[in-house]
């Protein structure tokens, strides 16, 4: 929720369990207010069309955008990849990459108020991630393969398995091929947080959709 500080964001992002993320849509707002209804905790702008990139005032408008849907349903709004517009579009999260900005060019573009994220894809980066200083959390995957990252090989549950083992001091969320159906398996690998992209935005009903996710991870 833009306005917060850094330890209010940590705290809640401790609290997460389902982590969206989108493209832009004709229907952003709808979709994302129905997202966030269903249960979805952090909602990130991930714009990966191929040939047809985001300008930065395009991203930084679909950026407010969802910084209302994110302050009307208390959650958290995360920018991928350009730290540049996350501190333009006030947001909370800037996500990282393997091939991204380094952490500390990040955090001195940044400041100290909004949380740094990192994608591994290995238990050595992961490993590291969970060290890193300037990292307040990572994702580990594909747990699948994904036509959402064409060409990313997955590690699958394995890293899962061995992330969970670790126990790391930080958030961490299982990403990639990640659905209803197939969360019962992330979670049994040890996984308490996951990221999702198709589950949510190709689901005929989207509320629904990120309600059934939602309560599968928190059952009560
Ligand atoms: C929350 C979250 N986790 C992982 C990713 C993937 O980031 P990256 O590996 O940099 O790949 P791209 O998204 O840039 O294709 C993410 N964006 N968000
Ligand atoms: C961005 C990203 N990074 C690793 S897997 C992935 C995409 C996950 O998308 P989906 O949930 O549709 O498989």
């Amino acid at each position: 929720m833009p306005g917060l500080d850094g330890d209010q964001i940590r705290r809640r992002l401790a609290d997460a369990r389902l982590y969206l993320c989108t493209g832009t849509r004709p229907d952003l707002a709808e979709f994302a207010g129905e997202a966030l209804a269903g249960g979805v905790d952090v909602i990130q702008l991930r714009d990966k069309r191929a040939g047809a990139p985001l300008e930065a005032a395009e991203e930084l408008a679909a950026l407010r955008t969802l910084a209302e849907v994110c302050a009307e349903h208390d959650a958290l709004l995360s920018v991928n990849d350009r730290a540049d517009i996350a501190l333009a579009a006030g947001a909370d999260i800037l996500h990282l990459g393997q091939d991204d900005l380094p952490v500390p060019v990040a955090r001195r573009i940044l400041g100290a108020e909004i949380v740094i994220g990192r994608s591994t894809h290995d238990v050595a980066q992961a490993t590291a991630a969970a060290a890193e200083p300037g990292v307040d959390y990572f994702c580990t995957g594909p747990c699948w393969p994904t036509p959402t990252k064409p060409g990313r090989s997955a590690p699958g549950l394995p890293l899962v398995r061995a992330t969970a083992a670790a126990a790391p001091a930080r958030p961490w969320f299982a990403i990639g091929g990640i659905d209803e159906a197939r969360l019962p398996e992330v979670l049994a690998a040890g996984a308490t947080r996951v990221v999702v992209v198709r589950a949510i935005t190709e689901a005929p009903d989207p509320r629904a959709a990120a309600t059934r996710l939602s309560a599968a991870l928190r059952p009560r």
